[in-house]
């Protein structure tokens, strides 16, 4: 079943428009990656099956079903979590707390507390401290974690190595790996690249806000690389 399917989409910020006609599909058991300098658009895929950016022409299908007008629990509700950019922990909660509010969404699942501190043994040990008093890769783990809380069929990790050092990275692909394994479908929008080719199978490559490339990453070769993305 697709999980996310984009058909022709432009969206918009106000009027000025940043997405032209794009389309691609997530089905169960997928790993896709959105790739493309900084700028072209990739958060704005993002924004758009969250109602932040808004929707021109074209459809949005979420589990399946068109996403008529979308709400900010929309995409929850449908199964798709969305690790964003930054991260966004909230400073006031604590690391439990801040995983709790991922099951706000109420959708079945296997996610418990238990589990996610089993998969990541340090927010099981720092769960009273204050969500931003952990190191970045810790607030990963986190943000990461309350998506999980939310039992998605599809993760979608919105630059996730950004600010990481790179045994903070491979400990992430590893985890991402390990959830692709357990049968959850990922979108990750990333520059990091190694990454990238350990963890997605197929790709879509934006410039301007458009789909100009698609394919497997084994076909990805570094000179189509180096033309779209700073490498
Ligand atoms: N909330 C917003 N309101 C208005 N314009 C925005 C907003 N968010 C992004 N933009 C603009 O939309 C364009 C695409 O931005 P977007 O964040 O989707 O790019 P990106 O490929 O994710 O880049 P990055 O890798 O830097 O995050 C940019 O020109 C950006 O300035």
């Amino acid at each position: 079943m697709s999980l996310l399917a984009f058909r022709d989409v432009d969206s918009f910020y106000g009027r000025a428009q940043v997405l032209r006609g794009v389309s691609f599909e997530i089905g169960a058991g997928e790993r896709v990656a959105i790739l493309g300098r900084n700028g072209v658009g990739k958060t704005t895929v993002v924004n758009t099956f969250l109602g932040i950016a808004s929707l021109g022409k074209g459809e949005i299908t979420l589990a399946g079903k068109p996403s008529g007008r979308i709400r900010n629990y929309t995409a929850a509700r449908a199964g798709i979590s969305v690790v964003p950019q930054g991260r966004r922990i909230i400073g006031a909660l604590s690391v439990k707390e801040n995983l709790v509010l991922g099951s706000a969404v109420d959708r079945k699942g296997s996610w418990t507390l238990e589990r996610v501190f089993n998969l990541f043994p340090i927010l099981r040990e720092r769960q009273d401290t204050s969500g931003t008093a952990l190191s970045g890769g810790q607030q990963q783990m986190l943000a990461i974690g309350r998506a999980l809380m939310a039992n998605p069929a599809l993760l979608v990790l919105d630059e996730p190595s950004e600010g990481l050092a790179p045994v903070i990275i491979d400990e992430l692909a590893d985890v991402f790996v390990r959830l692709a394994g357990e049968g959850t479908s990922l979108l990750l929008i990333e520059q990091h690249i190694s990454l990238v080719r350990r963890v997605a199978q197929t790709y879509h490559m934006l410039s301007k806000g458009a789909v100009v490339e698609s394919g497997t990453l084994a076909e990805l070769t570094d000179e189509q690389l180096k033309r779209h993305v700073a490498v």
